[in-house]
């Protein structure tokens, strides 16, 4: 998947508790500039109207739902946000690959098929954390384990920590999607996030899209840490 260099990288995560504040948050907000994120807090609040709202203001929306079930519930419900007509859905690797191979089947066909991705390790983990979930191989041999099952599962790419870009670009090459939350200018806080990497390090790393919540939206002036993270962008954008 070729990544145009007038494509907006950044996607910024509308993690808000309704449709009126996203929406008037979104006013500032130029669509050449950004991609959008509506995740479960959103979604289940103001659903496929909000998304048709946000799409209306002419925003490629990505619809971050990750969804993870057995492949028969899965397939249904990609095939019903494809239906919305948005530009990214994800799933967790972790359901297998069963599961993403429906999942990637219940698109095909689709006049408009969304990209779909499959999430690795949260970025909110680390090595503890997942070794109490039972697994020892650490974030980044779960995280290099599953990204490789979701290209051999025929998805279109991962989200991972930007820290893990560098060796699933070497792996699985350039053209494979690498959606990196857990985005942090210098100096903003990282609230629950534990694997953070500031923008420029992620692009010059190989992830190919930033998700960036808190640091924009809970910003005095969301649009100009927006602009300023552009400018921090300029000339990485090969
Ligand atoms: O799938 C995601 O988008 C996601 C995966 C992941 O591993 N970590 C992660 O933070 N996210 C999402 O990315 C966004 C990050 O938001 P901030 O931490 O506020 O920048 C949130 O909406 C998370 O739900």
């Amino acid at each position: 998947m070729l990544i145009q260099n007038s494509e907006p990288r950044i996607i910024i995560a509308l993690d808000f508790p309704d449709a009126d504040t996203a929406l008037s948050f979104v006013k500032s907000l130029d669509p050449a500039q950004c991609r959008l994120k509506v995740g479960f807090e959103l979604f289940v609040a103001a659903g496929p109207t909000l998304i048709e709202a946000l799409q209306t203001r002419g925003f490629e929306v990505f619809l971050d739902l990750k969804f993870h079930d057995i492949p028969n519930t899965v397939a249904g419900a990609c095939r019903t946000a494809a239906a919305l007509g948005v530009w990214m859905i994800n799933v967790h690797a972790s359901g297998g690959r069963r599961m993403m191979e429906a999942a990637r089947e219940a698109l095909e066909g689709e006049g408009k098929r969304p990209l779909l991705i499959a999430v690795t390790v949260l970025t909110s983990m680390d090595d503890a954390e997942l070794e109490a979930c039972g697994i020892g191989r650490g974030v980044d041999g779960q995280a290099r384990f599953l990204a490789g099952l979701t290209q051999e599962s025929g998805l279109d790419g991962v989200v991972c920590s930007a820290r893990e870009a560098p060796v699933l670009r070497q792996e699985l090459g350039t053209e494979f999607l690498k959606v990196t939350p857990g985005i942090r200018p210098r100096g903003s806080e990282a609230g629950d996030q534990k694997r953070i990497v500031t923008p420029a390090d992620a692009i010059r790393d190989g992830a190919t899209h930033l998700v960036i919540g808190r640091p924009i939206t809970r910003a005095q002036d969301p649009s100009a840490v927006l602009a300023a993270i552009h400018q921090e962008l300029l000339g990485l954008e090969t």
